[in-house]
Formats: structure tokens, C-alpha cells, sequence
């Protein structure tokens, strides 16, 4: 037989592994598409947000199977329990429960029946709770195992019913917005999830009903270890500086007022109220004002007598005011103060400020940004106006918010400027409820932690395909590779002996 060149071997062989790779092209192909066409299960999640004011509920969903250590998670629905907040009901603590029927009934509508038995649902009850518990810690057990007995009646898989810390609540606030923006981690064009460059941390403002909580990364480390919380997502380390005030999140900052009005005029059955509106009045009984371990009760005094604020409509008097509920001068820290005393290291970077904080500003006009002449100027344009002239300018807006936006403008802009001292960085906080359709909260930030989705070492690259494939695929080559050695081989050595 006729004696093979070397240039017929070399053809030989780039023969063989060129149709060796064909082969695994058109396999992967295939294999490719198979994985695209495999119907990924959506997983889901709940959360209740009992708050002071009222009850949430909200549903998120991910792609399941893949990628769910990543940022994908994004809310379904949000569902708004009737009534009031869950420690409202001590009266009658199993209708605490009944108020979450309508919400889980909707949840139930929500995830398919094959999968509410593998969804986990969390409640968080903040600082409405919290105070509760402080007052009487038997009611707030009791209106706890309440709804927990409700929550037992349907098929999700409850994780609990719990009451937040004020530092949890800021950490997990913070959490949610960082993963919302992906401050934390970023998926590319390239495909895969990268850590972004620094600078993106973003600082989060949470004005509540019963209690305010402000989170950030500051430049300096934290000097107080309590308001430290040290964290580690994908591999890198964060130390966040977090503060809740407890009693002062509006509503317990606008009986904080009341109080201090009542007791300054003397105790009498009228009281002038600057940041209310001239014509509005508000009647209340001494056992309804002094209901909160937020403010100190009178060493004697009548609950059913009763008491009237009236408007005054007096945009000045109302700011004034605010100092003798935000004490902004006696603070061990100083200059690394908040307000109250509580250490807080200077502002750093850029802020979000939602709740309470968005539903004014947006209110009136300010959200998600404006230059703070605007912003002072509109807030006193507004509180300046009768009770007559805001009802017939919004005849839909519930009635206690609209009594109460002068006096949440004020109180929010004293918080921020004279407490946090933002005065400089004003134009860094934007005033948002939602990113990507998602409400910002402290719950979604509670949930991914809870079921583990931010790991906390760095995430392994994407590959686009299921692990026990990508092992298919790598062996696939590997031996082809090795029978092409092989071929080329058999025929160097059927050469040198032909
Ligand atoms: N649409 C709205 N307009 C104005 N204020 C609102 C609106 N919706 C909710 N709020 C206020 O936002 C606050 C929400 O607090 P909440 O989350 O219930 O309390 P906490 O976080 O302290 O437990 C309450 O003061 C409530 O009155
Ligand atoms: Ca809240």
C-alpha cells in the first residue's frame, strides 16, 4: 500500500476533528434549545408587613431551577389588609387575624394550587408591635398567636409570625433598595453578575407610622457597635450604619405635638393646633391622647374627658414647634449626632426616602426631587391653606392624611435637615415607592434573606446551562479531543510502519 504524506496525515486528522466538532456543535445546539424549551417553574413568596398603621401583603415571584441565587425576585401583587394595624385589635385580638383573610385569599387566587404548599410566608410586625409589647407584652403574644391561628388555616408553608427589631427593619430597608438598584450585584450583557463599581450603595430613609429608621454606609467606620450591622452579600463585606426611632415615626410624632400643646395651654378643653388647618377640628378623649407609651401621661387626669384641637392654619408657628418634639442639641456624639442623643455618623452618598416620606412629598407635588427653596416654599404655600379650601381642592383624599400633611412636611423636613443634617446634601435624597414596580420596604430585603437568596459568598458565573449538562458537555470534549489524539496517532504510526 501506498506510503500516507504528512500533509494527507495533517488532513486526516483536521478531518476527524473537525467533524468531531461539528458533532459537538450541533449536540450543544440541541442540548441549548432543550434547556430554553424546559418550562422553568416560577417560585413564589409572601410577606406581611404588619405595620403600625395597617397590614400589607406582598407576593414576589423568581425564575426557579436557575439563576435564583441572583438578582431576579420581583413583586407579583401587593394586598392591603382592611382596618387598622395589627395592635389595633387588643380590644378583640382574634379579629387581627380575620383582617389577613382577604389578603391570603387573594394570594391563594395568585400561586397555583401545585405550588402554595412550598411558599413560604413571613409576617413582620414593626414598631406598632414593638411598642406593644413594651406596654403589655400578654396582648401583643395574643394578637401574634391570632394570626398565626388564621395564617395555619391555608396551605402556604409559614415561616412565622415575628416582631422585627427597629435594626432589622433599617438593615433589611436597606438591603431591599441595594438589591433593587443592584448596588450589590449587576447582571451584564455578557451575561454574567458582576459586582459594580463603588459608588452605587445607596442609603435608605423610612418614615413609618410609630417609628423612623435611617441606614447607610458612612465613610468612616461606625463608632457605636449597636447601630453597626455588618453584612456580607456575594462576597463583599458592608458595615451599615442603622437607626430606628422608636415613637418617632409620624403618627406617634403628631400625638408627640398634641401632647405638648395640650399640656403647654394648661389643660384645657380647647387647644390651638398651628399645623392644623383653620376650620378643621379634632375631638379626642384624654384616655384616646395619652393611649401610647410614647408620650407621659398627666399624674391624674379623666380619659373620658374630652379635648378639642383647632386648626390654625400657620405654617411658621407649626415649624417652630417641631423643636420642642426633635431635641437637635443635647448629644454625647457630638458632631457625629442624629437627634434625641442617638449617635450618627455625617450623611454619605445618595438616599432613597420612602413610605411615609414619599406619600407627603409626593402629595404635594416635591417627589421624587426638588430644590429645597421649592420644597420650603410649597410646604408653607400649603399649611398656610384653610381646612375649607384643601377639602374642596381634594374632596377624595382620606381625611386624616389631609389634616396631617402640613404637619408630616414640617416634621419631615426638620428629621432630615436638623436631625440627619442633610442640609448640605439636600439634593441627595429622592423620594420613591417603588423601583421596577416593586414597593421599597423592608420586606423584600427580610424574605431574601430568610430563604437564603443573597449568598454570601460571590455567586459561581452563570453558565446558561444546568450544571449536570455543563458536565456532559465538558466530558464530551474532552473525550473527542482525546479520540482525535488517538486517530492521529494510529495513523502517524500506520505511516511509519506502511
Ligand atoms: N396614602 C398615604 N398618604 C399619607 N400617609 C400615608 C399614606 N399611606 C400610609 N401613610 C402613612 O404612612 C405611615 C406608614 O406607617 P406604618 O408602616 O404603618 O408604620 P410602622 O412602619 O411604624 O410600623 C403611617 O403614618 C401612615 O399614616
Ligand atoms: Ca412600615
Amino acid at each position: 500500500m501506498k506510503k500516507l504524506g504528512k500533509k494527507q496525515i495533517a488532513l486526516g486528522g483536521l478531518l476527524v476533528t473537525l467533524t468531531c466538532m461539528s458533532i459537538i456543535a450541533l449536540i450543544l445546539s440541541l442540548a441549548r434549545h432543550y434547556t430554553v424549551d424546559l418550562p422553568y417553574v416560577t417560585q413564589y413568596g409572601i410577606v406581611f408587613d404588619a405595620g403600625s398603621s395597617h397590614t400589607s401583603l406582598y407576593l414576589y415571584k423568581w425564575p426557579g431551577g436557575k439563576q435564583n441565587n441572583t438578582g431576579i425576585v420581583s413583586q407579583q401583587l401587593m394586598c392591603e389588609a382592611d382596618g387598622g394595624g395589627i395592635a389595633s385589635y387588643v380590644e378583640n385580638p382574634p379579629e387581627a387575624g380575620r383582617s389577613l383573610v382577604k389578603c391570603l385569599d387573594v394570594a391563594m387566587a395568585a400561586v397555583p394550587s401545585g405550588q402554595q404548599s412550598t411558599t413560604p410566608l413571613y409576617l413582620g410586625a414593626t414598631a406598632g408591635m414593638r411598642l406593644l409589647s413594651l406596654q403589655n407584652p400578654d396582648q401583643s403574644d395574643q394578637i401574634l398567636a391570632e394570626v398565626t391561628k388564621t395564617i395555619r388555616g391555608y396551605p402556604f408553608d409559614f415561616r412565622g409570625a415575628l416582631i422585627l427589631s427597629g435594626t432589622e427593619e433599617g438593615a433589611y430597608g436597606w438591603i431591599t433598595i441595594n438589591y433593587l438598584l443592584e448596588g450589590l450585584i449587576k447582571y451584564t450583557f455578557e451575561g454574567q453578575w458582576v459586582h459594580p463599581k463603588t459608588g452605587r450603595i445607596l442609603g435608605a430613609l423610612d418614615m413609618g407610622g410609630a417609628s423612623t429608621q435611617i441606614s447607610f454606609t458612612p465613610q468612616e467606620p461606625v463608632r457605636d457597635p449597636a447601630s453597626a450591622k455588618d453584612l456580607q452579600l456575594y462576597g463583599y463585606k458592608y458595615q451599615v450604619y442603622t437607626h430606628s426611632y422608636l415613637c418617632y415615626g409620624q403618627d406617634q410624632a403628631v400625638k408627640q405635638l398634641q401632647v405638648y400643646l395640650f399640656k403647654t395651654t394648661g389643660s384645657p378643653s380647647i387647644v390651638r393646633h398651628p399645623c392644623y388647618p383653620l376650620g378643621y377640628n379634632l375631638t379626642m378623649t384624654l384616655g384616646e391622647l395619652f393611649n401610647s407609651p410614647c408620650v407621659e401621661k398627666p399624674a391624674n387626669f379623666d380619659s373620658a374627658t374630652s379635648v378639642t384641637f383647632s386648626g390654625a392654619s400657620e405654617s411658621q408657628s407649626c415649624l417652630d414647634l417641631m423643636e420642642n418634639i426633635v431635641n437637635v442639641t443635647d448629644c454625647p456624639y457630638t458632631p457625629d449626632c442624629g437627634f434625641n442623643g442617638a449617635y450618627q455618623p455625617p450623611v454619605y452618598g445618595t438616599f432613597f426616602a420612602f413610605s411615609a416620606y414619599f406619600y407627603t412629598f409626593d402629595f404635594l407635588g416635591l417627589a421624587p426631587q426638588s430644590p429645597l427653596p421649592k420644597v420650603i416654599s410649597t410646604i408653607d404655600a400649603f399649611c398656610n391653606r384653610t381646612w375649607e379650601s384643601l377639602r374642596a381642592e381634594y374632596p377624595d383624599v382620606r381625611e386624616q392624611y389631609l389634616r396631617d400633611y402640613c404637619f408630616a412636611a414640617h416634621y419631615i423636613m426638620t428629621v432630615l435637615l436638623r436631625g440627619y443634617k442633610f442640609n448640605d446634601t439636600w439634593d441627595q435624597i429622592y423620594f420613591y415607592r417603588t423601583v421596577a414596580d416593586t414597593d421599597i420596604g423592608w420586606t423584600l430585603g427580610y424574605m431574601l434573606n430568610l430563604t437564603n437568596m443573597i449568598p454570601a459568598e460571590r455567586p459561581l458565573v452563570v453558565t446558561g446551562v444546568q450544571h449536570s449538562q455543563f458536565a456532559a458537555e465538558v466530558f464530551f470534549i474532552v473525550f473527542v479531543l482525546f479520540l482525535s489524539l488517538c486517530v492521529i496517532i494510529m495513523l502517524c504510526v500506520w505511516n511509519t510502519e506502511h
